[in-house]
């Protein structure tokens, strides 16, 4: 199964390996034109009712494939309405090689007819509320002929994440759905056929330009992210709070030990700094901090320079078992995960060692061990995202796997980095979708800047917004 929004993000993946979205809307009619053909006799009356966007589209090029039946296309609106370029071209073809096509400016002018097949291909999974004019009208037409009713994708009208079926919805005989099973297709009473629209494996496996579009904050999300770090060290919270900022967060806290307030504050303005007295992470700290993070925070990153006195491990225990909120869990506060029962939903960030150390697989090559790592993310019950030469990212039943990045990327902090980025991408958001873009762009990033060596984490920090919202 999977959900539109996934859908729209393989289609991105699939186009930025090469697979245009002409190309599998090419697939999709021609899959669309194969039921037909499996419904209708030569000779018979073929109508297909095609709405302004690719759903209308995949119908456009199915008209292609059916020359062998009296074939009626109506668009439902002007051809210059048609939202997406590929449906244009294919409308456009239709009308230069003098397909029986028209268009329907007002839904009182259609004439569905009587015919052996009606094509149902006014909207797909980009509808968003109930039908509208004229599809409106058009589907009661639809319905209240005694065709056989074929729809493209989704029958029209009806949501196809959440199976809801509003009163005005197109009743199809049959669904021809792409790709994959839709979740809102699952209880449909009529037969519902998944073709293969020719999309690579590897749009759905390997993170791409779908999933950052997928996992990063819209341009109005307001995230605070708190950051519980450092103590022995400094930079690896400081640019994990900065990544934050860099990647959409709002504002981004730093809770540290007083002793290093001044260091952290000097890093920069933007970080808003919040000491506690203690030398380092201790028991006595953390209720402040549960409160403090429970109030004003959105998203948690415990870890970055935290160290692994056996006091900061105790609290960092401590806040796990407290803490009900989202967080990435990174670093030294790794170990003490497996450790705790949480209702926090939990990012970890472990690199080869670390997952190890959790008593996650010993792997050296990530990529080769994914199903390790899943069935690791199963039993732990969070989002692992382990880091190395590639980022498998799992929730124990997704598993994606990153391969962005550079050599350069082994250099201290772009784990730090990554952190920030996450929790930026956390709120309010899929854990899976946010932690797969995020090595996505932690990884694109270092790509921007590859000279061939040299790269330091904090070059990082100028180049994320330019992945985030400049690639996207
Ligand atoms: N990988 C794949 O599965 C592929 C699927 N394809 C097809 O693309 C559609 C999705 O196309 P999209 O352009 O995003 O949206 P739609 O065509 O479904 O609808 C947009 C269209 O409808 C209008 N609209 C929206 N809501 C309403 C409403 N409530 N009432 C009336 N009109 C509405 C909106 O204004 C637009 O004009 C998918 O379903 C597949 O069929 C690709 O072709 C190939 C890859
Ligand atoms: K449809």
């Amino acid at each position: 199964m999977i959900t539109a929004a996934r859908m729209g993000a393989v289609d991105r993946n699939a186009e930025a390996l090469g697979v245009s979205q002409k190309q599998l809307m090419e697939s999709s009619g021609n899959a669309v034109a194969r039921a037909v053909r499996e419904e209708a006799s030569e000779g018979d009356t073929v109508t297909v009712v095609a709405g302004r966007g690719n759903n209308g589209g995949d119908a456009l090029v199915a008209a292609r494939f059916l020359d062998a039946f009296d074939l009626s296309v109506h668009l439902l609106g002007k051809p210059e309405t048609i939202t997406t370029e590929i449906a244009r071209e294919n409308w456009a073809a239709l009308e230069a090689a003098n397909y029986p096509c028209e268009t329907v400016a007002d839904s009182a002018d259609l004439e569905v007819g009587d015919p052996e097949v009606i094509v149902d291909a006014m909207l797909g999974t980009g509808i968003s509320g109930d039908l509208r004019e004229p599809e409106a009208t058009a589907a009661r037409e639809i319905n209240a002929s005694d065709a056989t009713v074929i729809s493209v994708d989704v029958p029209s009208g009806v949501d196809a994440d959440s199976g809801e079926v509003p009163e005005n919805a197109v009743s199809a005989d049959r669904v021809i759905t792409f790709h994959d099973g839709k979740p809102g297709l699952a209880d449909l009473d009529c037969e519902v056929r998944v073709a293969d629209i020719g999309i690579p494996g590897a749009a759905e496996r390997y993170v791409g330009p779908g999933d950052l579009e997928l996992g990063s904050p819209a341009p109005d999300a307001e995230t605070r992210v708190f950051v519980i770090g450092g103590g022995p060290y400094t930079g690896a919270p400081a640019l994990s709070a900065q990544a934050a900022l860099r990647s959409g967060a709002d504002l981004s806290f730093l809770a540290c030990p007083e002793s290093i307030e001044d260091v952290l504050a000097g890093y920069t303005e933007d970080l808003i700094v919040q000491a506690y007295e203690s030398e380092r992470l201790s028991t006595e700290e953390v209720d402040g901090l549960i409160e403090t993070a429970t109030k004003h925070d959105d998203v948690v990153v415990l870890g970055p320079g935290l160290g692994t006195a056996e006091e900061t491990l105790e609290a960092a225990r401590t806040f796990l078992e407290e803490f009900e909120g989202p967080m990435v869990v990174d670093a030294d506060a790794l170990s003490v995960v497996p450790e705790v029962e949480t209702e926090a939903t939990l990012i970890c960030t472990p690199n080869r060692k670390e997952l190890a150390g959790m008593g996650g697989p010993e792997l050296d090559d990530l990529e080769a061990g994914a199903d390790d790592i899943e069935r690791f993310a199963a039993e732990l019950g969070h989002v692992v995202m382990a880091k190395g030469e590639a980022d498998v990212v799992s929730d124990g039943e997704r598993t994606r796997i990153s391969t962005r990045g550079t050599p350069g990327m082994t250099v201290g902090g772009t784990g730090d980095t990554l952190a920030g980025i996450t929790a930026a991408f956390m709120k309010d958001n899929d854990p899976l979708n946010a932690a797969a873009a995020a090595a996505y762009a932690n990884g694109r990033a270092a790509e921007r800047l590859d000279r061939g060596g040299g790269l330091l984490a904090s070059d990082l920090l100028d180049e994320v917004p330019e992945v985030v919202w400049g690639e996207r």
